[in-house]
């Protein structure tokens, strides 16, 4: 199609995505990225020449990206006109190039408009946020054991809470929807009538299933021991509880796993290695306390879209914060790879965040389209400037001895210890 403001690079060509959804990746593909707002600026530039050198210690000059600028956030406001947060032609671009990579963007709290990142998630459905959590020798953590945290968080994506059916207290709209509870539904328990603010949580079966699916082919294709469905069913009974109950249903139909000990527990064989695949479920605040006391119990988390944010914040602390935090998307033929922190307001524009959160969610990216052994570099070489104590300043504050480094030279030291 035809782009208003976007320049198609002339020197890449399109992924394309096949029926069964597996992906023809050109040796010149063309990745839309959006720059994000506050801290973006900062983090979104050496992200890319992370990638850029990976990619050629890899590939020499078979391989290369084109990147595409895109536009959402303020500086959307800026390209296409002042209420323009999320352009039609920023969707089509995600649509026909599959795959893209963005910084975070801002959302006002309280009122104003909604998260374009959860639109972005909404429109494209982009159903999965996958989000791994594990430890870089020599990050500083607030636990004693932080390698004993390796999960794979899988947060429902595009329903619960998030997708934003809700009305304004003493709005007509809340004022309808609470006649109607009352008068038609019999409802008797809301405490303050009168001036009380209203939001709707869809949880679906299909889109549970969906979700839980992708889980537990994770557990399998990675040869991880257990899939755990983390919710609050015990008072939310119809929504995530009906979710765990969709999740080992699932678990049954399509894997053939049968009950463990006698319990709600299912297990059933890796069909890929004959190792035991366990399908377990833990209320959330139970979960919450446990991933601190025993995480060496959990392996792959399959959750709701609330808990799936709570929790990824959480866990990223265990093993040192969401300065390392990475994340994507994942729908039918679209990925968006995005870290797991926000805009970070206050440090915006000053060079001195950590980039890691963006840099491995780049990682993620180069393994979605089989460039392994350009995302093992950016492994290697995070790990390496770690080890070496070049960080930015939120390990340097914890590290004794560390050399403090700014976003851009921590970017540069990644590159230099490639291997
Ligand atoms: N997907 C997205 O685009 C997301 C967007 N948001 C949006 O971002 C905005 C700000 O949200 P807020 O709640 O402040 O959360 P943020 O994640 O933006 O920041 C919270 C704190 O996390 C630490 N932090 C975040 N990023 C980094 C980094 N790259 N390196 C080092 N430390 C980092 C900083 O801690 P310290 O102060 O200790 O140095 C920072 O003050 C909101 O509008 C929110 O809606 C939030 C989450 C996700
Ligand atoms: O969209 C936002 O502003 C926040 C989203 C968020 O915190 C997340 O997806 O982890
Ligand atoms: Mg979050």
């Amino acid at each position: 199609m035809g782009y208003q403001k976007i320049r198609v690079p002339a020197d890449g060509d399109k992924i394309t995505v096949n029926a069964d959804l597996s992906m023809n990746v050109p040796n010149h593909p063309i990745i839309p990225f959006i720059e994000g707002d506050g801290i973006g600026v900062d983090i979104t530039p050496p992200m890319i020449k992370v990638v850029n050198a990976a990619v050629e210690k890899a590939y020499g000059s078979k391989r290369a990206i084109a990147w595409m600028e895109i536009y959402s956030g303020e500086k959307a406001t800026k390209v296409y006109g002042p209420n323009d947060w999320l352009p039609e032609e920023t969707l089509e671009a995600l649509r026909e190039f599959s795959i893209g990579i963005k910084g975070p963007l801002t959302t006002p709290v309280g009122g104003g408009i909604r998260s374009l990142n959860v639109a972005l998630r909404q429109e494209l459905d982009l159903y999965v946020c996958m989000r791994p959590v594990r430890w870089f020798k020599g990050v500083p953590s607030p636990v004693v054991a932080p390698q004993k945290t390796d999960m794979v968080i899988f947060r429902e994506n595009s329903e619960d809470i998030y997708a934003g059916i809700e009305w304004k207290a003493n709005s007509p709209e809340a004022q309808k929807i609470i006649r109607f509870l009352r008068e038609e539904m019999g409802v008797t328990k809301i405490r303050f009538p009168d001036n009380c603010g209203i939001g709707v949580k869809p949880v679906s079966e299909e889109g549970t299933k969906r979700l839980v699916r992708k889980a537990i082919q994770y557990a399998i294709d990675n040869d991880k021991p257990s899939v755990t469905l983390v919710h609050k069913g015990n008072i939310m009974k119809y929504t995530e509880g009906a979710f765990k109950d969709w999740g080992y249903e699932l678990a049954v139909e399509r894997f053939g796993a049968e009950p463990l000990d006698g319990g709600p527990w299912r297990a059933f064989k890796n069909p890929k290695t004959g190792r035991q695949i366990v399908i377990k479920d833990v209320i959330a605040d139970a979960f919450l306390q446990q991933i601190l006391m025993r995480p060496e119990d959990y392996s792959v988390i399959a959750t709701l879209n609330l808990n799936g944010d709570y929790i990824s914040d959480a866990l990223a602390a265990e093993v040192g914060g969401i300065g390392i935090a990475p994340g994507a998307n994942i729908g039918g033929s679209v990925a968006l790879f995005e870290a797991t922190h926000g805009t970070a307001p206050k440090y915006a524009g000053q060079d001195k965040v950590n980039p890691g959160s963006l840099i491995l969610s780049a990682e993620m990216m180069l393994r979605h389209m089989g460039w392994e052994e350009a995302a093992d570099l950016i492994l290697n070489g995070m790990a390496g400037a770690i080890e070496a104590k070049t960080v930015t300043y939120d390990f340097e504050r914890l590290m004794p001895d560390a050399t403090l480094l700014k976003t851009s030279e921590f970017g540069d030291a990644v590159i230099r210890h490639m291997k």
